[in-house]
């Protein structure tokens, strides 16, 4: 047997915070080695020990057996080490080509070429069926695209061991499929995996070994043959963990909280991405919104929290049109969001969790008083209170929201807004980086807002979770509703058809 990658002993502490705790781990040649567990266990801090990001404070690292200390990610490269990070680092403006030989271009110093190094991007990308063109600029690229050229990128370096980390959160499930495959074909040219993943299903598809770790600490490794998705469960959250259908509300006659009638929003006056959209969300209620990414969910949200303006149609909440309101002034009233992308639209990341947890309130009482002090008691005491209800993991409420891991960033969002007290929550692909623990607690969490009288109105790409979650399903195909159903009554093969444009009894 030989190892890629042994890691022994490896500890490392942050200011409060022990993320990695006396790991050790032996990774085979060719496998695809996965890293599970909680949100904030460790895992990214590990892989970016691995890449040379971070230095551990203990122990040590062997790479194909000899004993390694990373400087910098230079020196991983050097040992044949590409790593695909949570958030791309390519740079939009430029062509594919372009980014990947960014730093190392071929050629003599003064005259690169180019021609040879866009031939030899084309032959990666058909050896590993990753489909892109090297001409193609960035910035038109789809994020599964990018992530390919992430892939290509260090392909080009002759990475031996490759490092994901947690690349199927952003991928719809159609796209997991096809990354699933990318990542077998990988192995089977000889290449060594390591891969950190939330969603089961595809854990149980590919890996070889699974290593599960717990608040810093290694809890065992499985061979994938060897275990099932509940003894992962049970070894990642310490518990078992129900994410089947949910009790239903009784269905009675309640009124609508919001209610969009015609709504339609054209883009470049030609592409309609809203077509005539009615809809109507119950109080009580967790309304989802079913459909394959790109048919008009965003511009959905959009138009419901005021980003954008319909062409025509009318938004009622709690019966007054609300299309004139601006963002704000529609917050206030009672509209919370869980936005799809949270670095992006739900935190400061400099700011501190406590400060991010009143972010939108924290002109309001109680956080402040009169508009000008701001009562620092409060918003401490609230981020304590909401820190122990949701389960954020960090060292303490003042570090800044950045320096959490992914999912903790999430919670923080979700806990925010739901601790609102809204009459309409919007969450959008609210479990996206959860652990399946959190994930559980997050579905709840709608739930509960659903039992206050509150309408939920639900995002996901998950068939799974809106199957589970949902009272009643919409379903979105190329900017209009095709159908509305009971969740009860329909099935997840029924709802893959429709939201491929057909009505539930075609
Ligand atoms: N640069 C940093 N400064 C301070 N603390 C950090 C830093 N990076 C990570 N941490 C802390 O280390 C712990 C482990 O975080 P890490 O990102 O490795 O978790 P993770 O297992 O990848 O979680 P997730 O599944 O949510 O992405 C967390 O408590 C996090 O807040």
């Amino acid at each position: 047997m030989k190892y890629s990658i042994q890691l022994k002993d490896i500890t490392k502490r942050f200011p409060g915070i022990v993320a990695n705790d006396h790991i050790t781990i032996d990774v085979e040649q060719g496998e695809i080695h996965t890293l599970a567990g909680e949100n904030g266990a460790g895992k990214s801090t590990l892989m970016n020990i691995i890449y040379g990001l971070y230095q551990p404070d203990e122990g040590q690292i062997f790479i194909n057996e000899q004993p390694v200390h990373f400087q910098s990610s230079k020196d991983s490269i050097a040992h044949k080490i590409g790593m695909v990070h949570q958030h791309f680092m390519l740079i939009p403006k430029l062509t594919v080509a372009e980014n990947i030989v960014v730093g190392q271009e071929p050629g003599s110093r003064l005259k690169v070429d180019r021609a040879g190094a866009e031939k030899r991007i084309r032959e990666l990308s058909e050896k590993y069926g990753l489909k892109i063109d090297p001409h193609a600029k960035v910035a038109d690229l789809s994020v599964t695209e990018q992530q390919r050229v992430e892939i290509l990128k260090i392909l080009y370096r002759e990475a031996e061991i490759l490092i994901f980390d947690e690349p199927t959160a952003v991928l719809t499930p159609q796209e997991i499929d096809e990354f699933c495959d990318i990542l077998l074909g990988l192995k089977a040219s000889g290449k060594t995996i390591l891969f950190i993943s939330h969603k089961m299903a595809e854990v149980m598809k590919i890996s070889d070994h699974i290593t599960v770790i717990r608040r810093g600490k290694v809890i065992g490794t499985v061979r994938k043959d060897e275990t099932n998705v509940d003894e992962l469960t049970r070894m990642m959250v310490g518990r078992d963990v129900n994410l089947s259908r949910r009790e239903r509300k009784e269905f009675t006659d309640q009124p609508n909280l919001l209610e969009l009638k015609n709504v339609s929003y054209t883009v470049n006056k030609t592409v309609k991405k809203l077509d005539g959209i009615n809809l109507q969300l119950k109080a009580g209620e967790v309304l989802g919104i079913a459909g394959v990414d790109g048919n008009g969910q965003e511009e959905l949200v959009q138009a419901i929290c005021g980003q954008i303006t319909p062409d025509s149609g009318e938004i009622l909440f709690k019966g007054d049109n609300i299309v004139k309101k601006g963002i704000r002034a529609r917050k206030d009233s009672g509209i919370a969001l869980v936005p799809e992308d949270r670095h992006r639209d739900g935190l400061v990341l400099q700011y501190s969790v406590a400060d991010n947890l009143v972010l939108g309130m924290h002109y309001q009482e109680p956080y402040a008083h009169g508009h000008t002090w701001m009562d620092y008691k409060a918003i401490h005491k609230n981020a304590e209170t909401l820190q122990d209800d949701f389960d954020i993991r960090c060292a303490n409420v003042d570090v800044p929201a950045g320096t959490l891991s992914g999912g903790n960033q999430q919670k923080i969002v979700i806990a925010r807004e739901a601790s609102r007290n809204p009459d309409v929550l919007i969450a959008v692909q609210p479990t996206r980086g959860l652990d399946i623990g959190a994930m559980e607690f997050v579905q709840k969490t709608l739930l509960e807002q659903r039992d206050k009288g509150k309408g939920v109105l639900l995002f996901s790409l998950e068939l799974d979770e809106i199957l589970s979650v949902s009272d009643r399903i919409a379903v979105i195909f190329k900017g209009r509703i095709v159908d509305v159903v009971d969740a009860e009554g329909v099935t997840r093969q029924e709802l893959g058809r429709m939201m491929l444009g057909s009505h539930k009894d075609v």
